[in-house]
């Protein structure tokens, strides 16, 4: 179980998130949603370690990982995987090397320097490869390969650190339509076929309804809804994507009758 307490992230006196409580159940496959700039990253960001919190906590099973340091911290960042919009490989590498690179974690320095990586990690990241149909590939070097294909490699490089969890930074962001939705199908294959938990920053509310179980809507680094998808209305999503809303839904305007108040923000999470 992953609980975060009163998390907030503050860059000069701004807010990025602020005061962000939730837990979040082993298997769940979770999206958080919200426009540009509303903290989701930073969010993220902080529950891997890449960003430190201001003020609050991170409980995972119990442990403090707000207080990790060293080696402690190491294995945790392995075993909260993040796979970011960018994709971040090693374009030079072909795709085995950079999937070994998840096991970086568990093998000595001096293999992974001297590309001495032992069968048995070998044995795993073809396995992963294996897992997304990409195991024909493994001798091709990385920046040879489609958007899409990159985020598969990155996604068994993140499968192969035998994460917890899988916190991935709009993952789909850079993609077409067609490999959109090959990415989120391999991060729904993850969580359904390996029972690791997902967090999903999406800006695409189709895709957030369609894919995930729970929904974490941010504002402004506050937590404004948290809920099951279909408990995020049409309302309230326009209210958390202000003129964004009819691009991220990709539905034509709704009509709101003259005078009907919209629910106040956090409602639905305070329900
Ligand atoms: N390193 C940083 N230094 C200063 N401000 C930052 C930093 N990182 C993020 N911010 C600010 O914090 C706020 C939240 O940013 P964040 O990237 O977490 O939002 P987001 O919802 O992920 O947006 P996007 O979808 O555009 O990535 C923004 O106003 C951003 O400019």
């Amino acid at each position: 179980m992953l609980v975060v307490e009163g998390l907030t992230c503050r860059f000069g006196t701004k807010a990025a998130v602020d005061n962000a409580s939730f837990s979040i159940a082993p298997g769940g496959f979770v999206g958080v949603i919200g426009r540009s700039g509303a903290g989701k990253s930073t969010l993220l960001r902080m529950i891997n370690r890449l960003a430190e919190p201001s003020e609050g906590r991170i409980l995972f099973e119990g442990v403090d990982v707000t207080a990790l340091g060293g080696r402690d911290l190491r294995l945790w960042r392995a075993r909260s995987a993040m796979i970011f919009q960018q994709f971040n490989l090693v374009g030079r590498l072909d795709v085995l090397t950079n999937v070994l690179m998840g096991r970086l974690a568990t093998v000595p320095a001096w293999r992974s320097l001297a590309q001495l990586w032992p069968d048995h990690d070998k044995a795993i990241a073809m396995s992963a490869l294996e897992q997304f149909d990409m195991a024909s590939i493994a001798a091709q070097r990385a920046d040879q390969l489609s958007g899409g294909q990159q985020q598969r490699v990155a996604i068994a490089r993140a499968l192969v650190q035998q994460p917890s969890m899988i916190l991935a930074d709009e993952p789909i962001a850079s993609l077409d339509p067609r490999n959109t939705r090959i990415v989120m199908d391999a991060l729904l294959r993850i969580n359904k076929h390996f029972g690791i938990t997902v967090v999903c920053n999406l800006h695409s509310l189709d895709l957030a309804r369609n894919y995930c179980d729970r929904l974490i809507g941010m504002a402004s680094g506050r937590i404004v809804f948290d809920g099951a998808p279909a408990a995020l209305t049409d309302r309230i999503a326009r209210e958390l994507y202000d003129l964004e809303a009819d691009e991220v839904m990709g539905v034509a305007p709704e009509l709101v009758p003259a005078g009907s108040a919209l629910p106040a923000l956090g409602t639905v999470a305070a329900a």
